[in-house]
């Protein structure tokens, strides 16, 4: 069989790391899982958490299409999003403010003047649910939110995955955030859905996280949340009038780190 060949730029997130893919002439079809899961393999592929795929669509300045490392199309990525903001500054498509669509819906994002400093506008929530001590929402992607101890030392993969593959939440996922209250930030883990492990950062994930703490401490009003990844410090600002999250923003950095291409 003849191969492909796939002209690619790697960029990340606050160490959640994307294969990024120019696709406004389609050239390439995505809908092969196999395909996708080689590309974001680490040794067999380029790697990455995740792949996205940088299309047009009418009323918008592009369609971002995200894909997990596991080859499955995935709910709304949040680093991946304000990756994308910065490729599509990269090639030209958008000056320092954009809105594009997403598969969670529209999305403004705004770039700083430095250049890979992205803030992106996440979807409204309203719903906030608890397991036991814990909370579920969903940000565009479902998270699980645990306050818990000692969260460096945690092991988030085997405790992470646990949760994941419960009764309650294997069928559909969810992606599992430890988070410890540092009192100036919030240090959160994340157990990634979709990568089944624990990823550098998450940005559906610490946006989750830092509205369940405005929800557990009835914190009305306009707010800041300060947190740390493994992968460095991220941002959450949002609004909350006690019944419903709005104008919330995730803010990090956003890097090209290199581009390349391979055959497969
Ligand atoms: N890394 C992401 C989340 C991507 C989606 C997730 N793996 C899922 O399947 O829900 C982020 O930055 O939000």
């Amino acid at each position: 069989m003849l191969k492909q060949q796939l002209s690619f730029y790697k960029y990340q997130g606050a160490g959640n790391d994307f294969i990024m893919v120019d696709n406004r002439d389609m050239a390439f079809n995505h809908h092969f899982p196999d395909k996708i899961a080689k590309l974001c393999d680490r040794r067999f592929g380029v790697g990455g958490d995740g792949i996205m795929f940088l299309e047009l669509t009418e009323g918008f300045d592009f369609k971002m299409v995200y894909y997990n490392a596991d080859g499955n199309p995935s709910s709304m990525c949040g680093n991946g999003g304000r990756c994308i903001v910065a490729f599509a500054k990269f090639l030209g498509i958008i000056d320092y403010e954009t809105n594009f669509l997403a598969v969670d819906g529209p999305h403004y994002a705004k770039i700083a003047d430095s250049g890979d400093w992205v803030s992106l506008q996440m979807i409204d929530v309203e719903q906030i649910k608890k397991d036991g001590d814990d909370f579920v929402l969903n940000t565009g992607s479902p998270h699980y939110v645990k306050f818990a101890d000692d969260v460096a030392n945690k092991n988030v993969f085997t405790e992470g995955r646990a949760i994941r593959y419960n009764n309650t939440y294997s069928k559909e996922g969810i992606n599992i955030n430890f988070v410890e209250d540092k009192n100036d930030y919030l240090l959160v883990r994340t157990y990634e859905r979709g990568v089944e492990d624990e990823t550098y950062a998450c940005g559906t994930g610490v946006t989750a996280v830092a509205l369940a703490n405005a929800y557990a401490n009835n914190t009305i009003g306009y707010s800041e949340t300060a947190i740390k990844v493994l992968g460095g410090d991220l941002n959450i600002r949002f609004n909350y009038d006690g019944k419903k999250f709005d104008h919330i923003f995730l803010e990090g950095p956003a890097k090209q780190v290199f581009k390349g291409e391979i055959a497969f």
